[in-house]
């Protein structure tokens, strides 16, 4: 309740004063993904100045975006953070375009571990955060897909929450979108925002992209991200596409279907707050009941 109420009144402190924002504009950039890395790095680059000539003050970037989405990629692509390549272009072009950058993910390598890696760069070019994919997405449908990110990568061990202008945003990586007590947490930590750079598949996209995108918005009220790259018939992994931004109530505000583009949305803190204030869930919760019944399972 403490978190929720904070959020009123960074909103009321905020928003009726003309030099702060209480709306920021997004940019979901659905990239087309190759097997050459400076030209992915370069095409993203392109779309963020894009990004920045619409006006955006946040850009997102697929998961994967600087390689192809492969166990037997990752340790070819893998790069240190933040001294690789990937992160030196990205820190500049936030810098350079004045606009909070989400650097979609890539194969990080600490150590000879590989992980799978979100870093957010803010409009001075800083590193503010970096999420390494706590859920590794190993599933096995007979006959439609199989794939083990655990056979190449390490999982990681920490939610990760980042700040645009004392807003509290929180970020996941692709299959961590399924996993309701992650999302659950970030708004008990006041998050009004979740990012998820994520790539879905031809099978379980059309199933259930959209609904798990929608759900963690309805369930959390608040703004819900899922970023993709476009569709490539030509890689082993033919990702679904159509990057999506869902508001508080669990609508969607803007989508696109599987093409290279970009689309654009606006985070609305006045939304958030009506929804919140409308249909009270966090308050209401019954913690009580639930812990308990949790626990004797
Ligand atoms: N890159 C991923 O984590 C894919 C997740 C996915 O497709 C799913 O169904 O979940």
């Amino acid at each position: 309740m403490k978190k929720f109420n904070n959020l009123f009144r960074i909103l009321s402190r905020n928003c009726n004063m003309s030099s702060s924002k209480c709306a920021f504009k997004v940019a979901l950039i659905q990239l087309h993904v190759t097997d050459d890395k400076n030209k992915n790095i370069e095409n993203a680059l392109k779309f963020v100045r894009t990004a920045k000539e619409n006006s955006a003050d946040i850009a997102i970037l697929p998961e994967c975006f600087n390689c192809p989405y492969g166990t037997k990629y990752f340790l070819k692509y893998g790069e240190e953070i933040p001294n690789g390549e990937t992160c030196k272009s990205l820190a500049q072009c936030a810098k350079k375009n004045n606009i909070y950058l989400v650097g979609g993910s890539i194969p990080e390598l600490q150590e000879k571990q590989l992980y799978n890696t979100c870093t957010v760069w803010n409009p001075l070019g800083q590193m503010i955060a970096k999420h390494r994919k706590i859920h590794l997405f190993d599933i096995d449908i007979p006959g439609k897909i199989t794939f083990k990110e655990s056979d190449a990568l390490s999982s990681g061990n920490q939610i990760t929450i980042f700040e645009i202008e004392k807003f509290k945003v929180g970020l996941g990586i692709c299959y961590d979108v399924r996993f309701p007590e992650l999302a659950n947490i970030y708004r008990k930590e006041g998050c009004i925002f979740i990012i998820y750079p994520g790539a879905f598949n031809m099978t379980t996209g059309p199933l259930h992209w959209k609904l798990l995108l929608r759900a963690r918005a309805v369930d959390n009220q608040l703004y819900v991200a899922g970023v993709s790259p476009a569709r490539n018939e030509n890689s082993d992994y033919v990702a679904w596409g159509h990057s999506l931004l869902a508001n508080p109530l669990g609508e969607t505000e803007a989508e696109t279907e599987h093409q290279e583009t970009i689309i654009y949305g606006t985070v609305d803190l006045k939304k958030i707050e009506e929804t919140r204030q409308n249909i009270p869930i966090l308050s209401q919760r019954r913690t009580d009941l639930y812990d308990i019944l949790y626990h004797h399972l």
